[in-house]
């Protein structure tokens, strides 16, 4: 009798994941052999220094990445055995993004930069929800304004709403408060702590701030593509 495998809890699941980019004899070896579990509703921060691997292995866990070698499972669903189209459908409404560049589209104002994804998902109420999440982001009076016509922070904050929206399960925020000064970094990680309490959202960041690393519970340590400490916040 084959006895099954208790279902795995982890909302996040790497296995021995490897990535290398470009052919002999530059072939590079980015991240190497990683195992990482990460429950739902954990905040973890991913450390290391410059080149360690940070970005690459949160593209490799937000399905934005294939791995060369490994698997990695969000939510019970094996990334690495999607295609493309696969992995983009997994990611909507699981997985929100949020990068030291805001990337909003700048012919579309705040409103229509979050409303936008979620109206090509199909959402009926795509801008009434919009119109909300830019409201608790307090953008609410700045729906109708460019991304120009914004200042950093204002722009993170749409960005910010753009991830919240589709209320994901799991964020991902890549050096988020990279681009702005400190009060407004802090301002824009009260965000996404505030809502990592009040909805249980797994919170995934990458920082080179002490400060920020210290507010999540866990904390990551990675140097040469490879996981060096795993430890419970100080
Ligand atoms: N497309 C690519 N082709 C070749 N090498 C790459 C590519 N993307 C990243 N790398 C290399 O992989 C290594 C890891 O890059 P990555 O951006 O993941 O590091 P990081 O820890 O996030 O760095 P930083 O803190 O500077 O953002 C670096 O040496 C980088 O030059």
């Amino acid at each position: 009798m084959t006895i099954a495998s208790p279902p795995n809890s982890a909302l996040i699941s790497a296995r021995n994941v490897s990535l290398s980019l470009g052919r002999a004899p530059s072939r590079v070896e980015i991240l190497r052999g990683i195992d990482l579990s990460v429950a739902a509703g954990e905040s973890v921060a991913l450390l290391g220094p410059s080149g360690s691997g940070k970005s690459s292995l949160m593209a490799v866990l937000s399905g934005l990445e294939q791995p060369s070698g490994g698997t990695v499972e969000v939510a019970g669903l094996d990334f690495t055995a999607l295609d493309e189209d696969a992995l983009a459908v997994a990611r909507r409404g699981r997985i929100g993004i949020v990068l030291q560049a805001f990337h909003l589209l700048p012919t579309m104002t705040a409103l229509e930069n979050v409303a936008v994804p979620l109206e090509l998902a199909g959402e009926r109420d795509a801008f009434a929800r919009a119109a909300t999440e830019l409201a608790a982001v307090g953008l609410g009076h700045r729906t109708g304004h460019y991304p120009a016509q914004l200042s950093g922070g204002e722009q993170q904050r749409v960005a910010i709403a753009r991830a919240l929206v589709a209320r994901p399960a799991l964020i991902f925020a890549d050096e988020p408060t990279g681009n702005l000064d400190t009060a407004t970094g802090a301002a824009i990680m009260d965000l996404l702590f505030e809502r990592h309490a009040a909805s249980g959202t797994t919170l995934f960041v990458i920082t080179h701030d002490p400060a920020l690393a210290a507010r999540c519970a866990r904390v990551i340590d990675l140097a040469d593509g490879r996981i060096v400490a795993d430890r419970v916040s100080a």
